[in-house]
């Protein structure tokens, strides 16, 4: 039997489309799952893709499949089970394959895997693949990190299956080791504060203009094809319009207000944390998922507390629906230059000279937080490198209006006691970072005054101590 250009483990629902899409582009592929049913209902249900899919039982049957060098890509559940595919693996293969980790890792994970190699082992990638179910099927958006010894080897296969933007395809080698997955974490934090402050301003409008969830669906409907225009705020409109069949009611409605989390938003947190890089947005957006996991608290704490704040009449409220859609713009590129400055903050630190223009490139299509929104983006990073996007000159403009509405919807919700965590988050990330003469010469006394840390003076060089005592009164 003809051998396969490159093998897949894992047949959920990322492996199984990927491998869809392999055969498709007019690759060879061999499968292989832990659970050995799903890989043959896997072949039995490819349809006219039978014939470029070999079913493998066995991992010693799935490296026999491939001709060598072997790339195999794993797309299987993050953390321990890539330990025991590699581990497993490992005595199989030989020095010129390669083992490409294409879940969610995290990027200490992928660092670790890779220098616990030796030199014969196989070659390690670290690749971050975004777009979802229909994505990895026609076409997700990759940002690998590893060699580019190895990036060529396996980019053909990767450009040919990668969603395509005016023709270009979203897949690029990000820079070495863990550069690939740290992108995609940072991706998916700006995700989840794109998806939070979309959530707000849907509760802005359900709980305080009393809207139903089809009239929300349709203005999100009408915002797509504004400067809001992305995949999430199109996906946003049709999940508002939707019908739950049992009931006939909203589907959205139905839905318990309770929000998963699997661990990249939470990273993407972290790791802004431990490189000193603010970013509130997603900070926010983590802390509210927790937030909404506590049902049982919330419910207990809106007896103890309850809803004191006025419901919006505000007296236009075309205007006041404009006002939202312009804020929710400027919290969205608060969040968008937060998470670029993590990852110039991460390329500086761990010196992968991350491209973040082909970053914005490659996330225009296929992933899910694609948005023509990345083009300006990656031309504000071709014209020079901001220190942080809000000093680009194209957004300067958008910041300068969309900060203005951002007030009145942060403002407004406030006053009417609607949660906006992400949103208001946004805009004092915004009014600290232009404000060139802050409060934290006070922070700065009273860390003198209580440890002795010392502070620097506005008027001349060095290292002082203030004229306090324990004593003063
Ligand atoms: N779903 C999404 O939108 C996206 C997911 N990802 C990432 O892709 C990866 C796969 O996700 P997804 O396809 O959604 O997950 P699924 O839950 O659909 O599938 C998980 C896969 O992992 C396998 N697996 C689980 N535990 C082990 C183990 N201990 N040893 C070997 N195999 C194991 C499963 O095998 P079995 O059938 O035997 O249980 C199955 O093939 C994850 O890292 C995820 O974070 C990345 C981008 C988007
Ligand atoms: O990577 C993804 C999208 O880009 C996955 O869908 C991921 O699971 C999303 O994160 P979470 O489950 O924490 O919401």
């Amino acid at each position: 039997m003809e051998k396969a250009d490159i093998g897949l483990i894992g047949l959920g629902v990322m492996g199984a489309n990927l491998a869809l899409n392999i055969a498709e582009k007019g690759y060879r592929v061999a499968v292989y799952n832990r659970t050995t049913q799903k890989t043959h209902e896997f072949h039995e249900n490819a349809g006219e893709l039978k014939d470029r899919v070999i079913p493998c039982d066995t991992l010693e049957q799935l490296v026999g499949s491939i001709r060598a060098p072997r790339p195999i890509i794993l797309m299987i559940k993050a953390g321990d089970p890539v330990d025991q595919e590699i581990k497993a693996l490992k005595p199989l293969l030989m020095r010129d394959d390669i083992i490409i980790d294409a879940g969610n890792a995290n990027f200490h994970d992928t660092v670790r895997r890779l220098n616990s190699l030796g030199t014969d082992d196989p070659t390690f990638v670290g690749m971050g693949v975004s777009g979802g179910e229909e994505g990895a099927r026609h076409g997700p958006s990759i940002m690998v990190g590893g060699t580019q010894e190895a990036y060529d080897r396996i980019s053909p296969v990767l450009t040919a299956i990668a969603a395509k933007y005016d023709g270009d395809p979203c897949c690029a080698l990000l820079g070495p080791d863990g550069a690939g997955h740290f992108v995609k974490t940072i991706h998916n934090g700006i995700e989840y504060a794109d998806m939070q402050m979309i959530a707000e301003i849907y509760g802005i409008l359900r709980d305080g203009l009393g809207l139903s969830a089809p009239a929300i669906g349709s203005v999100f409907s009408k915002w797509n094809d504004g400067p809001l225009n992305s995949y999430l705020i199109e996906i946003t409109a049709k999940v508002l319009l939707a019908v739950d069949p049992d009931t006939g009611k909203a589907a959205v409605d139905v839905i318990l207000d309770s929000a998963g989390q699997k661990g990249t938003g939470r990273w993407s947190a972290i790791e802004a944390q431990m490189l000193g890089i603010p970013a509130t947005g997603i900070e926010a957006a983590v802390a509210a998922r927790s937030l909404s996991a506590l049902k049982a608290e919330r419910q207990m704490a809106e007896k103890a507390y309850p809803f004191g704040g006025t419901a919006l009449s505000p007296e236009d409220r075309a205007r006041f629906i404009d006002d939202l859609e312009q804020g929710l713009l400027a919290g969205k590129i608060a969040a968008y230059a937060q998470g670029f400055a993590v990852m110039a903050g991460a390329s500086k630190e761990y010196e992968w000279d991350l491209p973040l223009a082909t970053t914005a490139r490659i996330w225009r299509a296929g992933c899910i937080i694609r948005s023509q929104f990345l083009d300006v983006i990656a031309e504000a990073f071709d014209k020079g490198s901001p220190e942080n996007l809000l000093l680009a000159p194209a957004f300067i403009e958008r910041m300068t209006k969309g900060s203005a509405a951002l007030r009145k919807v942060v403002s407004t919700a406030a006053l009417a006691g609607l949660p906006v965590p992400a949103l208001s988050s946004a805009l004092s990330y915004f009014d600290s970072y232009r404000q060139a003469r802050g409060s934290a010469n006070l922070i700065q006394a009273q860390r003198d005054f209580f440890g002795a840390h010392g502070f620097k003076r506005l008027d001349r060089e060095g290292d002082f101590h203030g004229p306090w005592s324990s004593d003063m009164g």
